[in-house]
Parts: structure tokens; sequence; C-alpha cells
């Protein structure tokens, strides 16, 4: 059934039968347990440290992303990277999902839009702020998203115990980097967003459509809350991020 609607990304279809499943074409392999980064200089550095064998590929026409796999006593799992954006998030989870991935922990970096949040900074977002086009393709149109809440719980217990320092809170996700203004950043903040990324709600909302455990590791990145951007080298940020995907790997095993 169709929810019609005056703006399009808001019309929604309420079935479950798209015309494309990736188990059309992507079939079952790949481990339970699975960690998702965008930090690829990081990973290829863990890589070889840890020596990881290629177990399968997201194809694309653009670039084949490796799947990694991570054995750990008796058990595996596997580690690849995603495509920046709402769009590239969603493919990302419906193929590994397909290929029988079923539990996830994604690291990424975002924005940052309090003050007082220092670079490194690990976030957890429970949930997200749909200002992204992918997530209304999944769930009827709503303002915001919770990231699976069993997982969350799960890995603020792990950090826990781990000793890792950590901030729950929500997360603006956008479709639109370049378009990150000075009151559309105060408005997000009045809404109680800490971060700003381009990926949280897509996750979110394919984790919600398929009921898969997902949640989701942030660090403080790049500082858009005053008046002039501060990128604080947020890209370069090496051991930041070589330990987020240690720390993810962590928390995945745990799940
Ligand atoms: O550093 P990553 O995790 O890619 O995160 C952020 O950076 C990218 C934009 O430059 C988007 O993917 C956004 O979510
Ligand atoms: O999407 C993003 C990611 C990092 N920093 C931003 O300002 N926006």
């Amino acid at each position: 059934m169709i929810l019609k609607n005056k703006y399009p990304i808001c019309e929604f279809d309420t079935s479950k039968n798209p015309i494309i499943h990736p188990t059309n074409f992507c079939h079952k392999s790949l481990p339970e347990k699975c960690v998702i980064t965008f930090f690829r200089k990081e990973l290829d550095q863990f890589v070889v440290e840890n020596n990881l064998p290629v177990i399968g590929y997201l194809n694309s026409e653009v670039f084949d992303i490796p799947v990694y796999e991570y054995v750990y006593g008796a058990d595996r799992l596997c580690i690849t990277m995603a495509f920046c954006g709402g769009p590239g998030a969603a493919v990302t989870l419906e193929e590994l999902h397909a290929m029988g991935c079923k539990k996830f922990i994604i690291c990424g970096g975002a924005g940052a839009l309090t003050k007082d949040t220092k670079v490194g900074e690990i976030i957890i977002p429970i949930s997200a702020i749909r200002d992204e086009g992918t997530s209304y393709h999944y769930l009827e149109p709503s303002r915001e998203i919770e990231c699976h809440k069993e997982t969350v719980e799960i890995v603020v217990s792990c950090l826990k115990q781990m000793g890792i320092p950590f901030t729950t809170g929500k997360t603006w996700t956008s479709d639109a980097i370049y378009r990150e203004t000075l009151d559309m950043i105060e408005l997000r903040r009045n809404e109680g967003c800490i971060t700003v990324e381009m990926e949280a709600a897509a996750f979110f909302a394919v984790s919600q459509y398929y009921n898969i455990p997902l949640a989701q590791l942030l660090y403080a990145g790049d500082d858009v809350s005053g008046e002039v951007w501060d990128s604080r080298n947020w890209n370069m940020q090496k051991n930041i991020r070589y330990n987020l995907i240690s720390s993810a790997i962590e928390v995945v095993k745990r799940l």
C-alpha cells in the first residue's frame, strides 16, 4: 500500500517485496559478526599487521571493497568498509546481510556540534535525525530514528568494561556535508544533536527494517560548533581511528 504525500521523499510503500533483492546475486558465506568502518588507511594497516585474508567483495562499478576475515579462538568475524552517505550505507548493509552477516558494529567519524567536545571523543549514537533520503525508502516518515536498543546496551556495557570513556547521544544525519549552515547547525544542536555525519539514519533504518542488531561508534572529528569550521585534522587522526577499529572488533565479538 502506498501512503501518498505532497513530497515524493515522504511517499512510502508498505510492501516488503522489492523487484531486486540482494539475495538474487549475493550468496551466503560470510561470518555472522561484522565490523564496517570508513577508515581505509587504518584498516589497511590493521589488515597487514594481522595478516587478514580477503574472503569476499562488495562489488560496485567504481571500486570493489574487500571483506576481510578475522579469526579469534574458535570463532570468526569479518571487517569491511562502506561508501560515504545514506545510499552507500544501505546498500552495504543489505548486501552483507544477504551474504550471511547478522550482527554489526560500525565505526566512523563525525563533526562535533558542541563546543566542549574534544577531538577523538567516542560517541554512541542512540538516535538520529533523518535529514537524509535513504531511510524514507525503508520506514514511514518521522523526524528521528532510534538505533537498535539491545545492541546499544551491549556496546555501552562493553566500553565500560574496557575502560573506554564515551558519550551517548543524538546525531544529525545529513546528505549534504557542504550544506551545513550556521543556522541549521544551531537548529540541530537545539534539537539535542551532538554530532553530524552522513550514514547513521540509513544504517538504523535498514537495521530496523530487517531487525538486524547494529550499533555505531563515532569519534568526534572536526568542530562545526563555532562561526568558522575547525578541521582539527580530523581525517588524519590515525591512532584514534585505528583504536576505534580495534574497539569495534572487541565489541562485535560480544554480540
Ligand atoms: O569519516 P566518516 O566515517 O566517513 O564520516 C563522515 O565523513 C564523511 C564525510 O566526509 C561521511 O561519511 C561522514 O559520515
Ligand atoms: O558529515 C560530516 C562529517 C564530518 N564533519 C561534518 O561536518 N560533517
